[in-house]
């Protein structure tokens, strides 16, 4: 089962440049969550942040009672053995094969037998569906392959937190559904909590539990899906729509001339809400919500035509 991942008042600079200021979220446990926000805006920071790769300038990343941010460096060590990561690029040992890459955190940070590795690589490798792909080198196989053997990797030690950056990056859109497809199963399985970096509206319009996005150095919004999907925000609403009018311009903001000639423009409506993919068993993840739950709960009126069964596919 994964933990909760406490975030208060965390800031990070590089220098003078300010990347994100007092941030404060809460990832829950077993729950899945996506962070999304224009380029540069510090998405992988955080989430290098958040695993004690980074240090912060100010504020705390708790972790089942451990402060990320100020602990000692054995502490840190116990607490990363809770993570699984998987990089952007899958970061593979270009010299080793699948399955000699799977088996390395085993080898690294265990006393298990050869037998053991084996058994343990070989259902992450199912979990996966890369049985039969062990002895390719990284080289060999496609983005995709290479996205799942780094899933299988971060698997290995059975972690209770998922960080993972882009899963999409240089993947095409079906390609990107089945991987989405692959975490939703490890998470309805295992419930570890999942903090996915990305940049797919679609994968966060249907995949998360809860988003959140990192906009103009700080946290713009967080919390359940169904809250940012039917915000009126307009940097929310922008982004989660993939519009280009509003207040997100090519470079990051835009300029006052640029947002007066948008002025009195009629924002598109809100496109419907779909339905949160599921897990292939048909059934509801243990932290998934029934469909407009959340907007029932706090009297929201969502888009006309929000989760009927033909807006699944709507993005
Ligand atoms: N180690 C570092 N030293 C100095 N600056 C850094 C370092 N790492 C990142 N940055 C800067 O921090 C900013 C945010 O980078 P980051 O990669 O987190 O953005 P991002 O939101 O993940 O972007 P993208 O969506 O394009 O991947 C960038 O301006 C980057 O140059």
């Amino acid at each position: 089962m994964g933990v909760e991942v406490r975030v208060e008042g965390l800031t990070k600079s590089f220098g003078s440049q300010l990347i994100w200021g007092d941030v404060s979220l809460t990832l829950p446990a077993g729950e899945i969550c996506v962070m999304l926000g224009p380029s540069g805006t510090g998405k992988s920071v955080f989430l290098k942040t958040l695993i004690g790769l980074l240090k912060p300038d100010r504020g705390h990343v708790f972790i089942e009672g451990t402060d990320i941010a100020t602990c000692s460096e054995r502490e840190l060590y116990e607490v990363r053995r809770m993570f699984g990561v998987l990089f952007q690029d899958g970061a593979m040992f270009g010299s080793m094969d699948l399955y000699d890459n799977v088996a390395f955190p085993l080898r690294e940070h265990t006393k298990k037998s050869e037998s053991d590795i084996r058994s343990i690589v070989m259902e992450k490798m199912e979990m996966v569906g890369l049985v039969g792909a062990e002895r390719k080198l990284p080289a060999e196989i496609s983005g995709g392959m290479r996205k799942r053997a780094g899933l299988a990797r971060a698997l290995v030690l059975d972690p209770q937190i998922l960080l993972v950056d882009e899963p999409d990056s240089g993947l095409d859109p079906v390609r990107t559904s089945f991987l989405n497809q692959v975490m939703i199963d490890l998470n309805e399985a295992f419930s570890p909590t999942f903090l996915i970096v990305t940049h797919d509206v679609n994968t966060a319009r249907k995949v998360p539990d809860n988003i959140g996005m990192l906009y103009h150095r700080h946290l713009a919004m967080f919390g359940p899906r169904e809250m940012l999907l039917s915000s009126e925000e307009p940097v929310i609403r922008q982004f989660l729509n993939a519009q280009m009018v509003g207040p997100i311009g090519m470079s990051e903001e835009k300029d006052a001339d640029e947002l007066a000639a948008e002025a009195g423009q009629e924002l598109p409506a809100l496109p419907p809400i779909p339905i949160q993919q599921l897990p292939s068993s048909g059934m509801l993840r243990p932290t998934q919500r029934p469909p407009g739950e959340w907007c029932r709960e706090h009297g929201v009126t969502p888009p006309p035509g929000s989760f009927e069964s033909s807006t699944v596919g709507a993005s």
